[in-house]
């Protein structure tokens, strides 16, 4: 049971306040969306957590304690990340990139077990996957690879994952199965998220960052509204609570979108 403090982290990049003061607890076993505009410093934040990064001021905490007197193999045991550059570039085969994920856990070159050999592929049956096993990565689709790096992740069995925008090149079938998998696997989750609809849907709590600000948190339906859209999107749209689950819901009008900017041919 592990929690995730962003402990007022700030990060200054030449002269420029591109994350400032955000204080983000992630309860354990809770799923936190982090959303926000383009450049807003979703990003920014999360390469705090997954130590790419160190904050200019504030501190990342795992069970209170200052991940940055943690060795990193010790923090890589504890959190994993599926990052934006966390694209493979060397052409190992599916299951060598899959295994990689026991790096923290294992010694020097040390085989591994038939328990890690059968969690590898627990991880690539659960993506979807198990069927590239001998592919090399370089020749998967954007979205089958997406998903090799997120069974990597899940045999680092870790107790805190951090995704940057991991539905990016996935379509509605694995956007939906990845969701759903984050929500129920018990894991405390900082994910970003584009797509409000479905971070309303997979998320417990929902962290709007505006100018490197925490502009907004709390339950989706506390978080989306018509006003947050309009003032930190600047989109006008109309938000609906879904029939069956009760979460918000957003309908986009691409006709306002347009009058807004001012630009109609
Ligand atoms: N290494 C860097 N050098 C200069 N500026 C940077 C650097 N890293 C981030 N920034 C700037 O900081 C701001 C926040 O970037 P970040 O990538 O965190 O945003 P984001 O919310 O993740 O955006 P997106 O939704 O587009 O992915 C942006 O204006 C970006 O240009």
């Amino acid at each position: 049971m592990t929690s995730l403090l962003l402990d007022g982290l700030s990060v200054t990049i030449d002269g420029a306040a591109v994350v400032e003061d955000l204080a983000l607890a992630v309860e354990a076993r809770q799923v936190v969306g982090l959303i926000g505009p383009n450049g807003s410093g979703k990003t920014t934040a999360l390469r705090c957590v997954y130590r790419a990064l160190r904050p200019t001021g504030g501190a990342v905490r795992i069970d209170g304690k200052d991940l940055s007197h943690m060795p990193l193999r010790d923090s890589a045991r504890v959190i994993a990340a599926l990052t934006q550059e966390g694209r493979a570039d060397l052409d190992f085969t599916v299951e060598e990139v899959v295994a990689l994920g026991r790096a923290p856990h294992v010694r020097g070159n040390q085989a591994l077990s038939a328990r890690e050999r059968e969690l590898c592929r627990r991880a690539m049956a659960r993506m979807e996957v198990l069927h590239l096993a001998s592919r090399g990565v370089l020749s998967l689709s954007g979205g089958e690879r997406q998903r090799v790096l997120v069974a990597r992740a899940l045999v680092q069995e870790p107790q805190v994952l951090v995704l940057d925008e991991p539905t990016n090149h996935l379509d509605l079938h694995h956007q939906i199965r990845l969701l759903s998998m984050l929500k129920g696997s018990g894991l405390t989750v900082l994910v970003t998220l584009h797509d409000l609809n479905l971070a309303a849907s997979a998320c417990d709590r929902l962290a709007v960052l505006s100018h490197g600000r925490l502009v907004a948190y709390g339950p989706p339906a506390d978080v989306v509204t018509e006003e947050l859209l309009r003032e930190v999107f600047g989109v006008e749209a109309s938000v609906v609570t879904h029939p069956l689950t009760g979460v918000p819901q957003v309908l986009y009008d691409l006709g306002s979108a347009t009058t807004m900017e001012g630009n109609v041919a």
